[in-house]
């Protein structure tokens, strides 16, 4: 335990061990507590045993390597084996069903299975992202106080993040334990510094969905103003640039894009609509936001087909394109609601041929109709179009005299507004941009 934490160590159990399951416990074995991870995926259990990690964040391997040799950190699949912890981790997925409501079967699941096997004074924390009420409920289940502790760490930053938060948020059920769950979990991240939001648990909740939720909503709207600067001869970088300068707007979070993706951010913007709607509240600008997220990817496949075939209305069918990037950002391995595949789906309903290629991306990663390529030049090769999706930094280093000479026509997309307009154009590229 860092010695300038000034708390005793618990003995913590860590239920799901995905992108926020597995931060959390390595990162409080960091912290000096002695950590269960608990997963129900038994091969993903074996791997971290072995200190295998299936994910890739910078630091987390080599955390969850040093607390599996050292014995802080240890994987089951056997919830009993939490018995002896004294607080415990919810951090299984919450993922959306059809209709955006957020599915709290894996969630339900979990809570049922630790009813029998809670030691009497555990503090149960709440981290994954559940509706408001999700938490009160829990503490009824199991006769317990609980504490809506949300996780706003971002992929590929994730043991950044949780070693460094910008905020923690912790969100009581009033009852008896109130005040001992409250100074458990503020212990739990004794050695972290940051302001403590101390609130009730609702409020917790609900401050997890605004906060993912305000995200897309910046990003809906750069997007439009990116569209918006198309038609009225504008420039997106410089509009943003001046935005950003105003601390009241704030710096980050505008630069235009495919549209905004990730684990999170659909999923949640849904579920917060489903509140409001179930709540009566007519929160038009959320829903569209979303609305505006599903226009920017038919806007940049309306885009590509300008670009590549030279009109509105060219046909894409047949025609072999080349897709650069297809995880949701760059930084991380993971795909799922990738604006790059979202894209990626509408080229391929339109007949486009589709190769891709990701440095992060794994070959087993689910990617519909996208033909995956282990190396850059086989993307190239013959393509009649480059589009370029995820903001790889490693892709301004690319050989672009090179890769315009494999294709069949040198013609690029870059979505992210990535490359050097006068490197690319040098090297042989028709280049088009979003929002100029
Ligand atoms: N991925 C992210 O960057 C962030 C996610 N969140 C929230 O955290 C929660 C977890 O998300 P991720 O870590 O991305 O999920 P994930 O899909 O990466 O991992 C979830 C893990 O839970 C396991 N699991 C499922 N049901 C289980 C059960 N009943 N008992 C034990 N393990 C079970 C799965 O096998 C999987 O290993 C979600 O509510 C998400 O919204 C919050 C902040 C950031
Ligand atoms: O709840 C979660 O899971 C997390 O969701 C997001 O984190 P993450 O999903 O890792 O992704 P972001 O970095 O927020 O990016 C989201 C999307 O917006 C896009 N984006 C981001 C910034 C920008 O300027 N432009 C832009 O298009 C990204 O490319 C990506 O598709 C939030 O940023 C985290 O705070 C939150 O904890």
């Amino acid at each position: 335990m860092p010695e300038d934490s000034g708390r005793r160590p618990f003995t913590v159990g860590v239920v799901g061990t995905g992108y926020v399951g597995l931060t959390s416990a390595a990162c409080l074995a960091h912290l000096g507590h002695r950590v269960i991870g608990a997963d129900i995926d038994a091969t993903k259990v074996a791997a971290l045993r072995r200190a295998e990690v299936p994910i890739a964040e910078p630091g987390l391997a080599d955390l969850v390597g040093a607390h599996v040799a050292d014995g802080g950190l240890t994987f089951t699949t056997d919830l009993a084996e939490l018995a002896t912890a004294e607080v415990i981790l919810l951090c299984v997925p919450t993922p959306a069903h059809a209709d955006g409501t957020a599915d709290l079967a894996p969630f339900d699941a979990a809570v049922a299975a630790l009813a029998d096997v809670l030691r009497h004074d555990a503090v149960v924390v709440v981290k994954s992202t559940v509706p408001v009420g999700t938490t009160r409920r829990t503490a009824r289940a199991l006769g317990r106080s609980a504490v809506s502790n949300p996780e706003f760490l971002r992929e590929g930053h994730a043991v950044h993040d949780f070693l460094h938060p910008d905020r923690l948020v912790v969100g009581t059920v009033p009852g008896p334990g109130e005040g001992r769950a409250t100074a458990t979990v503020t212990a739990l991240y004794g050695g972290i510094s940051a302001p403590l939001v101390r609130t009730d648990a609702a409020s917790a909740e609900l401050a997890k969905y605004a906060s993912n939720a305000f995200l897309a909503l910046k990003l809906s709207y750069v997007n439009v103003l990116a569209e918006l600067c198309e038609h009225v001869g504008a420039d997106i970088g410089d509009v943003a640039g001046a935005m950003r300068l105003d601390p009241r707007i704030g710096a980050a979070f505008l630069s235009p894009g495919p549209g905004w993706g990730g684990s999170c951010l659909p999923k949640d913007t849904r579920a917060l609509l489903r509140t409001a709607t179930e709540a009566g509240v007519d929160f038009a600008v959320l829903a569209d936001t979303v609305t505006a997220n599903e226009h920017q990817h038919d806007r940049v496949v309306r885009k590509i087909r300008e670009a590549v075939t030279g009109s509105a209305e060219g046909s894409l069918d047949g025609v072999r394109l080349g897709l650069l990037g297809l995880a949701f950002k760059a930084g991380t391995d993971d795909v799922r609601e990738s604006p790059a595949l979202a894209v990626a789906d509408r080229l391929a309903c339109a007949g486009a041929v589709l190769t891709g290629y990701d440095p992060g991306v794994r070959r087993t990663a689910e990617l519909g109709a996208v033909r995956w390529a282990d190396e850059v030049g086989l993307v190239a090769k013959d393509a009649a179009g480059l589009v370029l999706l995820t903001e790889w930094p490693q892709f301004r280093q690319l050989d672009w005299r090179q890769l315009a000479a494999l294709t069949d026509r040198p013609v690029l997309v870059d979505t992210r507004d990535l490359l050097d307009a006068g490197s690319v154009v040098r090297a042989g590229f028709s280049y088009h941009r979003l929002g100029r």
